[in-house]
């Protein structure tokens, strides 16, 4: 029997700008995305029968339809009607290896790796494109996702260009065990605290309002720079997280004393703290200054790099 098993690598924002909410619930954004070496595993193959099945060891992970890897899988069965009936149900594993509700898109990075998956295992044969158009009905970070790599990302997240790929810089993530932000109530928040309506701009005017605080960041990855990407990272978000959970704050500013340290942001939105360093020795270092700042049982950490490779197939 065929069986596809995937690596789904999570991803952090190296900019976060909110131009505006937008008529339909979202908010117009402009954000550079980058794929980190953190993975799920998902493995893939026909059920027994014409039902859905996920698997997950993971205690906050949903195995229901409230699954976004769930229904990615749906998507595809109501999509692919046919090949649905032909060669039946699904039966898929995640290996949860990315904190959930963490701002580093670990169920997105899922779903994207199930319509990888169920392209061929149905030999569907969807091209990139094809496969976005799935991905972009599914949620707002999936099109990266998809992608892998770096990206400039604007729109609500879907409107994707490549940028140079940047791989051999070391990242460290920090959390608070148990502690999770909703995506939905930080967009929400920032709504009501910063209400400003996006209105559309006539193609150039816009462009040029977009590029004119990304564009730094944008010519120093080309430029791969990384003394001066660590010090433009940006998120507007931190605005509204902050203030409600000062725990993330305050693990960002212990960071941020730390020397060796190229520049520290909080992901999406929130609670990950991320900080970019030159080796994985500054790491460990910095990791070490910041438990004994800190001296904090509940922080986790992971020393992983930034990587160009999207998804895969192992
Ligand atoms: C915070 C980020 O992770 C940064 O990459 C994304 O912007 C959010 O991506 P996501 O979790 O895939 O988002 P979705 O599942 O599409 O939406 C989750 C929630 O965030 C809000 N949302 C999302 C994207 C966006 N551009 N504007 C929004 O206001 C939506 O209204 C929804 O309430
Ligand atoms: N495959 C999945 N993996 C993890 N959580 C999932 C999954 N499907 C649904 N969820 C639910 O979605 C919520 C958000 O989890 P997820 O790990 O995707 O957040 P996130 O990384 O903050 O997402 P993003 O960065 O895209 O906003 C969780 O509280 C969980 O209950």
């Amino acid at each position: 029997m065929r069986h596809y098993s995937l690596t789904a690598p999570a991803k952090i924002n190296l900019h976060l700008e909110i131009l505006g909410d937008r008529a339909d619930g979202y908010h117009e954004l402009v954000m550079i995305l980058q794929g980190i070496n953190l993975a799920d595993r998902i493995d893939i193959k026909a059920g027994s029968t014409q039902d859905i099945h996920l698997h997950c060891e993971h205690p906050d992970v949903p195995l229901g339809k409230e699954n976004i890897a769930y229904k990615a899988a749906q998507l595809m069965c109501r999509e692919y009607s046919q090949s649905y009936a032909q060669y039946g149900g699904l039966d898929i594993t995640i290996e949860k290896n990315i904190p959930v509700a963490a701002g580093l898109a670990g169920g997105s990075t899922d779903a994207a790796a199930v319509l990888v998956g169920i392209n061929l295992l149905w030999k569907l044969g969807l091209t990139q494109p094809e496969l976005q158009i799935l991905a972009n009905q599914l949620g707002s970070d999936i099109p990266f996702c998809l992608e892998g790599g770096t990206a400039l990302a604007l729109g609500r997240g879907e409107e994707l260009s490549p940028l140079e790929g940047l791989d051999d810089v070391t990242v460290i993530l920090a959390k608070h065990r148990n502690l999770y932000v909703s995506t939905a109530w930080a967009y929400q928040t920032y709504r009501q605290q910063y209400e400003k309506t996006y209105v559309e701009q006539p193609e150039t005017l816009e462009l040029g309002r977009k590029q004119a605080h990304s564009g730094n960041l944008v010519s120093a990855i080309g430029q791969r720079d990384y003394t001066k990407i660590g010090k433009l990272l940006y998120n507007d978000l931190e605005k509204v997280v902050f203030p409600s959970y000062p725990d993330v704050e305050a693990l960002k500013l212990a960071f941020q004393e730390q020397e060796g340290v190229l520049g520290t942001l909080m992901s999406g939105s929130g609670p990950t703290v991320f900080t970019l360093c030159s080796s994985p020795t500054a790491a460990k270092q910095v990791v070490e200054g910041v438990k004994a700042k800190m001296n904090d049982p509940a922080l986790e950490f992971w020393i992983t790099e930034l990587t160009s490779t999207g998804i895969e197939v192992t």
